[in-house]
C-alpha cells in the first residue's frame, strides 16, 4: 500500500501520480489534501508520514511545489527516510543505497513526464542492504539517540582504490 499526500500546489502532480497508479495495478491511500485550496504541507506530510511510519503502508509519495518542504516534514517522523527528487538516477540510488521509503517531488521543478520517470525509477529499485545497512542502521541510530554508537575511524575502513 502507498501513502499519498499533497498540498495545494502538488496536487495536480499527484493527481497524475494517482492516474499511473491506478493503470499500474498500485494500491494506494490518499491523506490529502482533496483540492488547490491553499493548506499547510506539513499536515499532510505528517499523516502520509504516520502511515508509513505505522506499517500501515510500505511507502509513501508526497508533492508540494518544489518537494522540498514536504520532505522535511516527513523526515521529523522517526523511521522515515523521505527523498526529494528531480532525476531518476538519484530516485534510483536512494532505494538502492538509502532504502528510501518516501519520495517527495515538486510540482514547480518537474513536468509529468519527468516525475512520473522518477516515480518508475524509484518503484522498481530495491535495497541492496549490504554495507549500505550498516549506514541506514546509523542513520536510525542518530535519529534514536542523537549519536552513533562504535564510530568507525577512517583508519578502520575499507579502501575503495
Ligand atoms: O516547500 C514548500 C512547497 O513548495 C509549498 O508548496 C509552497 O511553499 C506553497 O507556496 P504557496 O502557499 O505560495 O502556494
Amino acid at each position: 500500500m502507498i501513502a499519498l499526500a499533497s498540498d495545494h500546489v502538488g496536487i495536480e502532480l499527484k493527481r497524475s501520480i494517482i492516474e499511473y497508479l491506478d493503470e499500474n495495478g498500485y494500491p494506494y491511500l490518499d491523506y490529502g489534501t482533496y483540492d488547490t485550496v491553499r493548506c499547510n504541507y506539513p499536515e499532510y506530510a505528517l499523516k502520509a508520514a504516520n502511515a508509513v511510519a505505522s506499517k500501515e503502508c510500505d511507502r509513501g509519495i508526497l508533492c508540494c511545489g518544489t518537494g522540498v518542504g514536504i520532505s522535511i516534514a516527513a523526515n521529523k517522523v522517526k523511521g522515515i527516510r523521505c527523498v526529494v527528487c528531480s532525476d531518476p538516477y538519484s530516485a534510483l540510488l536512494s532505494r538502492q543505497h538509502n532504502d528510501s521509503n518516501m519520495l517527495a517531488m515538486g510540482s514547480r521543478v518537474v513536468g509529468k513526464d519527468l516525475a512520473l520517470m522518477i516515480l518508475e525509477c524509484w518503484l522498481n529499485g530495491e535495497y541492496e542492504g549490504g554495507r549500505h545497512a550498516v549506514r541506514v542502521q546509523e542513520i536510525s541510530q542518530i535519529e534514536t539517540t542523537g549519536e552513533i554508537e562504535g564510530v568507525k575511524e577512517t583508519g578502520e575502513m575499507e579502501e575503495t582504490g
